[in-house]
């Protein structure tokens, strides 16, 4: 019985040969990642869709104007709220994002911020009348939300926001007003054509003093006419490099009134007199950022493993040149730059996947404390995601490409699935913060743990390593050290070693005078290195100990040879900083690159059940290169002539343009 779940009659034999050389159960590996009920709710609400056309697309989406897109894409949002109940349990969040996963896929849908940000920022801004005024309306859809904190002149910097809300003590009302063409509200997700609730950023006023910004939630449109209410100027922002299904958009206030009630008053508070009472933290009103930094990294690995699941497929079936010659053409996987390229990916696609769990699970415990007042795990935690949220969105980014060109010229056609899916995964090295602004901050962290360490003050759980000074050998191949350990070591020293030296170089710098603000800038490529170093071992560790959490022993197996490729892929990419003291040899980093090379050629049995146990489905996966079944070419040649340039033989333009060219030259001769 072989081990692998997707075997079908009539797939192509390359990938039915993969199947069959599995040596773990992919239904087990699934249990594992998404948990035993889950696994196979997923299946079952993947199979629900399909016998719905109304959850599904006419054609490619990739072939449609953006206005059609929007419309198909609403159109769905209403059969997936009519009959979704049917399919899946709605208070179950990962059973919901699956259902949209499949039905919308990536590229954006109307109510993606209402969920992700605008109920998010209420449930954990607003006190607990507010919440339960707006709450239940939001969720049953009667109006529909989205963030606006980003202006066309400001998106990093939010103290500078130009957008007011100044308090009117005379009649209790906020005035919210863009005083300035820079103060326009800009990129909110869904605000062009979809929302007509905003969760809006400005500074507050009251009496002439600024208390910074703080959030108001604004009626932006109608509720029954959708028209833009008094003082509103609202659209779309136009075409972008991804997530062209979103209508991002602009808005204007035009000395807009809202109820004193309007501000989330969960943390600061303007009583009916305007007095301000502060917050505990005052960051707090940044806590819908937070929340996205925390479950976007599992959305990336998403993608980062949907790239891997077609590269990996594709690269089974495709034969192009030999490798011994008069043996015949090899699956292109044979090769070890492809292998080397995808099993990378794949490797970081599940690390973050499983880190991921692990950051959610760290972030939800500490939002729960944040909301009854306990804020001592605050700066931890955003120092922690402001390093994820840059390390996966960038890394992830690279994956992906590489996925892309591995797939040769098809991947760079949209039939691949993979451009769309690099458009919308790269759009996270921006949003929810710049990623070098991101690493910055955390880098102040970083650099506030080596001064806490010098003053022997105590460090937190994360930062403990920066006291491990006797770290200063490489020990890989030493006998009592496994290689794991001896990895972890090492990216434990490069880390350390990379925050200490920039640390010393700032301190230094100000020692000779320097103002701080300025030592920061001079060494700023060095501190977005450091908490780079810092970010990748994080998740080095983080992934270790996930895996060594598993009790099935096959599993843990098969999981243990992605770790090890992820470890010695991480090390020899950031090679050059074991050189810096003394810490390895040339030799010693040769023998990390073997053992990686070792672990391709282990992985390569079981490539395609890797992915199949993650199990994305080909309606999610929109990809026919990355097809269960394999059968690539027929399927190209049936996507290329569906495609709208194909409808006429003759296009009506060149008939118009071309054909009158060609013809009055001929005539001429
Ligand atoms: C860069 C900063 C963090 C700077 O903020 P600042 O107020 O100027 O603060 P600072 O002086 O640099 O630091 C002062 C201090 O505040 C701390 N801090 C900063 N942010 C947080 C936080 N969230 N939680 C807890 N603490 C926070 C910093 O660590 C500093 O602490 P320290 O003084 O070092 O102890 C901030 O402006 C920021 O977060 N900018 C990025 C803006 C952003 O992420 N926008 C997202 C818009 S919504 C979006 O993109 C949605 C997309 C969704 C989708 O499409 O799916
Ligand atoms: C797809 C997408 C969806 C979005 N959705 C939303 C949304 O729903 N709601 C919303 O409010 N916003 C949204 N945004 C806006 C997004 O959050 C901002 O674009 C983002 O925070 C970056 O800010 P910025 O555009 O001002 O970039 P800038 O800050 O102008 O960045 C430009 C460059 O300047 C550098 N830079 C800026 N400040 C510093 C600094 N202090 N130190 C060093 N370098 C610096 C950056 O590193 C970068 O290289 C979205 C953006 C995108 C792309």
């Amino acid at each position: 019985m072989p081990l692998n779940h997707l075997i079908r009659d009539g797939d192509n034999p390359d990938i039915t040969e993969e199947r069959q050389k599995a040596t773990f159960s992919t239904e087990e590996l699934a249990i594992e990642i998404y948990g035993e009920p889950l696994a196979q709710r997923r299946r079952e609400i993947s199979a629900e869709v399909l016998k719905r056309p109304e959850l599904l697309d006419d054609c490619p989406h990739v072939f449609l104007d953006r206005t059609t897109k929007v419309e198909n894409s609403m159109k769905k949002t209403v059969a997936v709220m009519e009959k979704g109940s049917e399919i899946c349990d709605f208070t179950s969040r990962e059973e919901l994002g699956h259902l949209v996963c499949e039905v919308f896929g990536d590229d954006g849908f109307p109510l993606s911020i209402h969920f992700v940000m605008f109920l998010p920022a209420i449930q954990g801004q607003a006190d607990d009348e507010q919440a339960e005024q707006w709450i239940p309306r939001a969720m049953r859809l009667e109006f529909i939300g989205t963030y606006a904190q980003t202006e066309l002149g400001h998106g990093t910097n939010l103290r500078a926001l130009e957008t007011t809300a100044t308090y009117d003590k005379r009649t209790q009302e906020f005035i919210l007003h863009t005083p300035t063409v820079s103060a326009y509200k800009w990129w909110p997700g869904n605000l062009g054509k979809t929302a007509n609730y905003v969760i809006a950023n400005a500074q507050l006023y009251i009496d002439g003093k600024s208390h910074g910004p703080h959030n108001f939630l604004v009626q932006i449109r109608d509720e029954n006419t959708h028209q833009p209410m008094p003082g509103i100027t609202v659209g779309d922002i136009g075409p972008k490099f991804g997530l062209n299904t979103n209508d991002n958009g602009f808005l204007r206030f035009d000395h807009v009134r809202i109820p004193r009630r309007n501000m989330l008053m969960r943390h600061s508070k303007v009583s009916a007199d305007g007095v301000y009472s502060p917050p505990v933290h005052p960051k707090l009103s940044y806590g819908a950022m937070i929340f996205v930094r925390a479950t976007m990294i599992r959305m990336l690995a998403h993608v980062v493993l949907k790239a891997a699941t077609i590269a990996i497929r594709y690269s089974c079936v495709r034969r192009q040149g030999e490798i011994k010659t008069g043996n015949g053409e090899v699956k292109i996987l044979e090769y070890q730059t492809q292998q080397h390229r995808l099993f990378t990916a794949l490797a970081r696609g599940f690390a973050y996947r499983l880190v991921g769990d692990e950051v959610k699970n760290l972030y939800e415990k500490i939002a729960e404390e944040v909301k009854h007042g306990n804020v001592e795990q605050l700066a931890d935690l955003h120092a922690l995601l402001s390093g994820m949220k840059s390390i996966v969105s960038y890394d992830s980014g690279k994956a992906i490409e590489q996925c892309r060109m591995a797939c040769g010229g098809h991947g760079y056609s949209h039939a691949s699935g993979i451009p769309e899916m690099y458009a919308v995964e790269i759009a996270g090295c921006t949003y929810e913060g710049e990623n070098m602004v991101m690493l910055q901050q955390q880098a102040r962290y970083l650099v506030k743990g080596i001064h806490r360490l010098a003053h022997g003050e105590e460090l937190s759980t994360m930062l403990q390593y920066l006291a491990n000074t006797s770290n200063n050998k490489f020990r890989i191949g030493e006998s009592g050290v496994d290689l794991e350990n001896a990895l972890i070591l090492a990216l434990e020293y490069i880390a350390r070693s990379t925050i200490e030296r920039v640390t010393a170089r700032l301190d230094s710098l100000q020692n000779k005078g320097l103002s701080a603000e300025n030592a920061w800038n001079e060494n700023a490529v060095e501190l977005t290195r450091a908490s780079r170093t810092h970010t990748r071992l994080w998740i080095a560790r983080c992934f270790r100990d996930r895996v060594h959490r598993i009790e099935n022993h096959a599993i843990r197996s098969a999981l243990t040879d992605i770790l090890e490729l992820f470890l010695t892929y991480e090390v020899v990419d950031m090679s050059q900083y074991l050189y810096q003291g003394g810490y390895a040899n040339s030799d010693q980093v040769a023998q990390v690159k073997d053992a990686m090379y070792k672990l391709l050629e282990k992985i390569r049995p079981n490539a395609v059940s890797y992915v199949d146990a993650y199990e994305v489905s080909d309606t999610e996966l929109r990809s026919v290169l990355g097809r269960r079944d394999g059968n690539v070419y027929d399927n190209l040649l049936k996507w290329a002539k569906s495609n709208p340039l194909n409808r006429t033989e003759v296009l009506p333009a060149v008939e118009k343009h071309l054909m009158p060219m060609m013809l009055a030259a001929k005539s001429k001769l």
